[in-house]
């Protein structure tokens, strides 16, 4: 069985590039987002479990309404711990198949902005944090979704603080615009590649 590692960080951290260098070098990642996206539009258990919550306006020909989800969702944390209920037992049932069909692998990954708060950290071995300043993130997600300060900013707020996922990382990834970012994904799977022992003993045998 593959060593399963958790790539997680605040919004704007730069955990799809740290996912698409893995990528690159071997290490198929489960892009959680987009595959709750996913599966909030196909699975029928979802729909009707977000429309119990939020009406059936929730849904316009079929397809998802993305700014009410998004204006209840990061309306308050109790909202988002709620949808977050629905959605992500349904992905983590769906991760744990797609981990088995890539059991082959030396070592997969799974990205989610919102790993430890939704329960997966208990389904990697690793959790690996991709670090950027607070004003860094912010500024890289307003660009990059031509988006206000504000609206990031109540998004984060939905989000564990940078200094509690760090108490929970066994690896950490600075992408702060200056430290170099391709030797530490490479160090990363050299440690992991050195250390599947020590990781997951009973993986190995
Ligand atoms: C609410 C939705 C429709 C908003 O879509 P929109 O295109 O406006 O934003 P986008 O998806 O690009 O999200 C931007 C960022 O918000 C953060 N975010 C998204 N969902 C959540 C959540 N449930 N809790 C905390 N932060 C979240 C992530 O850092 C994400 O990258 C969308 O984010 C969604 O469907 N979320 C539920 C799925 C989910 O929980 N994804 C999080 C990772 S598993
Ligand atoms: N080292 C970097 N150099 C230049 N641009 C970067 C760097 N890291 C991230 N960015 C840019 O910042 C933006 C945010 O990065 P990215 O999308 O990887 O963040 P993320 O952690 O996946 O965020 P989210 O949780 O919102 O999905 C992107 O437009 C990305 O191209």
């Amino acid at each position: 069985m593959a060593i399963r590692i958790g790539i997680t960080g605040g919004i704007g951290s730069g955990k799809s590039i740290v996912s698409r260098l893995l990528e690159v070098m071997g290490v198929p990642v489960y892009i959680a987002d987009a595959e709750s996206k996913r599966l909030t539009n196909s699975s029928p258990f979802i729909r009707k479990e977000l429309c119990n919550l939020l009406g059936d306006k929730l849904f316009e020909n079929g397809e998802l309404n993305k700014p009410v989800l998004a204006s209840y969702l990061f309306g308050h944390p109790d909202h988002a711990r709620r949808i977050n209920d629905i959605i992500h037992p349904r992905v983590k049932e769906d991760f744990r198949n797609w981990a088995e069909a890539h059991a082959a692998f030396p070592i997969v990954g799974i990205e989610s902005a919102i790993l430890i708060e939704s329960g997966f950290d208990s389904e990697v071995d690793l959790i690996v944090m991709v670090y950027a300043p607070f004003e860094l993130r912010i500024e890289r997600a307003v660009r990059r979704d031509n988006s206000s300060r504000e609206l990031i900013v109540k998004r984060c707020q939905c989000q564990m603080s940078d200094e509690e996922k760090r108490l929970q990382a066994g690896f950490v990834i600075i992408n702060d615009d200056e430290t170099p970012l391709i030797p530490q994904v490479l160090e990363l799977i050299s440690l992991l590649s050195k250390n599947i022992d020590y990781l997951c003993p009973s993986k190995n045998n």
